[in-house]
């Protein structure tokens, strides 16, 4: 497992708890010290003890000579970077399981197009996990279910089965697209609907941006090569309720923040860990724009983050003005 924030380290227990050996890279000694000694990561998991098969190692190379599967859970705008140091690094048929849900700001490729790309990976080398997988509720073992999804359905069950234990079911599908993606967009409405949350609106409100947000990210993610259907699975639907909802999400959290009248400086000064939809909402506009595909909640966010809208007017402009218009 290569990064250990709250999800490397979360899903390296779900693969530990699996009956698996795992390995996990840590770039702070630190950190990897804290895992060894203490089986905690007490800044990401508070609380949580860590299972003894699981250890850490702040070296690249240790981690990831002779492993058969190679898990990536770093911030999306780092991933390039470390696939670098990966290139000379990995076994020959190792797989890559991209575990990100953020796409590279400066190029708008998913995650598993860069490690694809960085490692010059064949189809049946790569995988991407997605779902409503809200870290600390997976570490206290809390049920929940995840997809796997590859382009080679063996790729996908073989990470699927590693991926499996009695707190986490696994299922797989070839939809690469929509399912990295799925977890891409869902950040961006969890955004909106901090926002709305943060300025004071209520159920209506939220639900509202919910659904018309999920009819805006299935149009995008289509038209960007995905299946309709999994965007009502859990990479979509599932994964959008479980952020929109929860107050451990940092998408969710972010959002709140800018509704309650931070400027954006101010919101990233507060986060300390990850929100990948503040960094993906630019590129997501680009692609949007490039394949004609109209997005006018992601628009507002972006709106928002740059100082152009006030975060309580982001809802009524769920309404437009040239009348009606088909749901
Ligand atoms: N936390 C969650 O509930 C979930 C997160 N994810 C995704 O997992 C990815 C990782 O997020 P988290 O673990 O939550 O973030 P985090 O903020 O908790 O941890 C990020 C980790 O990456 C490390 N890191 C930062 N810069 C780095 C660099 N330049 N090179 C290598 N490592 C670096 C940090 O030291 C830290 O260990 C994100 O794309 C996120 O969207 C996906 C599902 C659930
Ligand atoms: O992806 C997640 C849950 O599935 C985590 O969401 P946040 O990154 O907003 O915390």
């Amino acid at each position: 497992m290569l990064g250990s924030g709250s999800w490397g380290t979360t899903f390296a227990k779900v693969l530990a708890d699996a009956g698996h050996e795992v390995t996990i890279w840590a770039r702070r000694p630190e950190v990897a010290n804290e895992i060894n000694e203490s089986h905690r990561n007490t800044g990401y998991l508070p609380g949580i003890d860590l299972p003894r098969n699981l250890r850490a190692t702040p070296d690249l190379v240790e981690a990831v000579r002779g492993q058969h599967f190679v898990f990536v859970s770093v911030p999306a705008q780092t991933a390039r970077e470390l696939a670098g140091q990966l290139a000379t690094l990995i076994d020959d048929d190792a797989v890559v399981v991209s575990l990100m849900k953020g796409v590279e700001r400066s190029s708008g490729l998913r995650m598993s197009e860069v490690l694809t790309g960085v490692l010059d990976l064949p189809p049946e080398r790569i995988a991407v996990a997605s779902g409503p997988n809200i870290a600390l509720e997976i570490a206290k073992e809390q049920p929940t279910a995840i997809v796997v999804a590859s382009d080679s359905e063996a790729t996908a069950v073989s990470v699927a089965k590693l991926a499996r234990n009695g707190y986490l079911k696994s299922f797989v599908n070839v939809d690469v697209v929509g399912t990295e993606f799925g977890g891409v967009l869902k950040n961006l409405i969890a955004i909106a609907v901090g926002i709305v949350d943060g300025v004071g609106y209520g159920e209506n409100t939220k639900a509202s941006v919910m659904t018309r947000g999920l009819a805006e990210i299935s149009d995008f993610a289509v038209a960007m090569g995905a299946q309709a259907s999994t965007m009502i699975g859990l990479a979509g639907l599932g994964d959008l309720i479980a952020t929109c909802e929860s107050p451990l999400s940092r998408n969710f959290t972010a959002g709140r923040l800018l509704g309650q009248g931070y400027v954006y400086d101010d919101v990233v000064a507060q986060m300390q860990q990850t929100a990948e939809g503040l960094r993906s909402v630019g590129a997501i506009l680009e692609l949007a724009e490039r394949h004609g595909v109209d997005m006018p909640i992601a628009t507002q966010i972006d709106d928002v983050l740059h100082g152009r809208m006030s975060p309580a007017d982001l809802a009524p402009h769920l309404a437009t003005d040239d009348g009606p218009s088909g749901e």
